[in-house]
């Protein structure tokens, strides 16, 4: 199996990203971390943009012990002097110089004509060259580049002493069969070019990066460049994590594999979403919190008989535990089961879809459904309560200068819905006059508490009240994603059972007298 080195650049390029700013000690960390996954080279900076990420990148030289250090830096002699000074104290250095290549950044940026390219780049491989033996040249632009010029400077690089020769598709323009025809061109056009490791960095504006660099492979590139979660510039870069599991899990198809120490993966990208500030999305390949999350019963179904069904890698690869079955409106019996199976639960057929139905019901009004969520609905499926008044409908108009409005409709004993309009203090204080005068029951409320019984801004509220009339109290419970009709119902929750007392404690009475 071919070995592709993995040149890591999240500390530099990474770093380039808008609003990311990485400290000496946020660098060290970071950096400590990706010699646990097993990189090979890592890009700590560029030491002549500020003093800061010159002493950051002299910090991690002599911190890692087992990776190459590299500082990156113009073609220009005060650039590399910076990089000399940052990596004194490293024990593997590495230089990388850079020099833009193609004719929109001669012309409009450089302002060099080809010639004068040829000859910056050259004389700063020179100069560099008596202080570091290691040395990477970087084509800046490269995709966008004449082949027979590209081919031009590579060469001169490998006459110079690169040891390296990188071929960025800086601004991410290419598609994979074009940024792959480079790799070939040059392996077939330019002298001596195995006398270097062939680079591939490639940036994500099209989406293409992951392609880009995997083609790149193909067509023989011997080290990727690339991010922790694709960040950097723009778009971002190319997102190691994704190369080495494409490689990983398709190896027969490409026949080679990195080095990575692929279960520090998790950790390494959380690491660096904390640092960075950078948040990683959800559907994000790998290391997204979905990349390992079914949500759809045919699927969990799948994962539950068989996780290759749903699965093409498994998440201990990468250091997860294992895959989440997350409960939501299009789950299926199957996961419910298994779900209530892991809180303690074994229910009976008839139990359990009536649990189900309530699931859904509750899943119809909820992004996601929690083992809270779940134990809460097991709950009040436990409880038998005697529904004489049920709600139907509740409306509630609020405003800070208006008297708060309650409007319901109740199921009850006659045939007809039951409608009442109530106002007061606050407004649950008008459902609970709404439901007085509806049910015609008066009652006393004496208490009232409230809880979350999950968690984010769609929880479950759990809502507890005593109610007493005479002698005879009831305590109830509503539960819903919105806490008035949790309010409600836990009230005609209570007024329910206190109905039920109640004939309990008129028998007694008559029998007394
Ligand atoms: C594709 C990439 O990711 S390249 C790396 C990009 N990263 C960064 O730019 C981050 C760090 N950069 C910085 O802190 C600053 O840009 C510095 C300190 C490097 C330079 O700052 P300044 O001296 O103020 O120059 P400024 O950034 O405005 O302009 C860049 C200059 O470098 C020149 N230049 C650009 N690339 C190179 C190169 N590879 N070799 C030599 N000169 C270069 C430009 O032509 C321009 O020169 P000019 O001043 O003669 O017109
Ligand atoms: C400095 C170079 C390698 C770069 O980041 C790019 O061209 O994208
Ligand atoms: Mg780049």
């Amino acid at each position: 199996m071919r070995k592709i080195y993995v040149f890591d650049t999240t500390l530099r390029d990474g770093e380039q990203s808008p609003g990311v700013n990485l400290n000496t000690r946020e660098k060290l960390e970071i950096a400590y971390q990706l010699e646990k996954l097993g990189i090979d080279r890592m890009e700590a900076g560029f030491p002549a943009a500020s003093p800061g990420d010159l002493a950051a990148v002299d910090a991690v030289a002599r911190a890692v012990k087992n990776v190459t250090v590299i500082g990156l830096s113009r073609s220009r002699e005060s650039d590399i002097d910076a990089v000399r000074e940052a990596l004194k104290g490293a024990q593997d250095p590495c230089i990388h110089l850079f020099l833009a290549t193609s004719p929109i950044h001669r012309q409009h940026k450089l302002r060099m004509e080809k010639a004068q390219v040829l000859e910056t780049a050259q004389a700063a491989i020179r100069y560099a060259k008596k202080y570091f033996s290691k040395l990477e040249f970087s084509l800046e632009d490269a995709g966008r580049t004449e082949l027979d010029f590209m081919a031009e400077v590579v060469a001169m690089a490998i006459r110079e002493g690169a040891n390296v020769v990188n071929i960025p598709d800086t601004v991410g323009y290419l598609n994979p069969s074009e940024y792959g025809a480079i790799f070939k061109y040059l392996k077939e056009n330019v002298p001596d070019i195995d006398r270097v490791q062939l680079s591939a960095h490639c940036h994500n504006d099209l989406g293409m990066a992951t392609a880009n660099t995997l083609a790149a492979i193909q067509n023989g590139a011997d080290q990727i460049e690339g991010t922790i979660n694709g960040i950097g510039e723009r778009a971002g870069n190319t997102a190691i994590e994704e190369v080495a599991m494409a490689l990983e899990t398709r190896s027969e198809f490409f026949g080679a594999k990195t080095g990575l120490v692929l279960s520090e993966i998790s950790r390494t990208s959380r690491l660096v979403s904390k640092l960075t500030g950078m948040v990683v999305p959800g559907n994000k390949a790998i290391v997204g919190a979905n990349a390992f999350a079914h949500e759809s019963g045919i699927h969990q179904d799948g994962m539950l008989k068989e996780k290759t069904t749903y699965e093409i890698m498994t998440p201990e690869t990468i250091g997860l535990k294992e895959s989440k079955l997350v409960l939501g409106k299009h789950s299926g019996r199957h996961a419910f089961r298994d779900k209530l199976s892991d809180l303690g639960y074994d229910l009976p057929e008839d139990e359990l879809n009536a649990a189900f139905a309530k699931f859904k019901d509750l899943a119809d009004k909820k992004k996601e459904v929690s083992d809270e969520d779940i134990l809460a609905l097991l709950e009040e499926r436990l409880v038998n309560t005697p529904e004489v008044f049920s709600l139907r409908t509740l409306y509630v108009t609020y405003g800070n200068e208006a008297t708060p409005t309650a409007k319901l409709v109740l199921n009850g004993p006659p045939e007809e819905p039951i409608v009442a309009v109530a106002e007061g203090n606050g407004s649950v204080d008008a459902i609970y006059n709404a439901i007085d005068q509806a049910t015609g029951e008066e009652v006393k409320l004496d208490d009232y508490s409230i809880k979350s019984v999950s968690q984010g801004k769609d929880a479950q509220g759990e809502v507890h009240v005593i109610l007493s009339q005479g002698i005879v109290a009831a305590a109830g419970r509503g539960l819903s994603t919105d806490i008035l009709e949790a309010s409600a119902r836990a009230y005609l929750d209570a007024l329910n059972k206190l109905i039920e007392k109640r004939k309990t404690y008129t028998k007694r009475e008559n029998a007394h007298l």
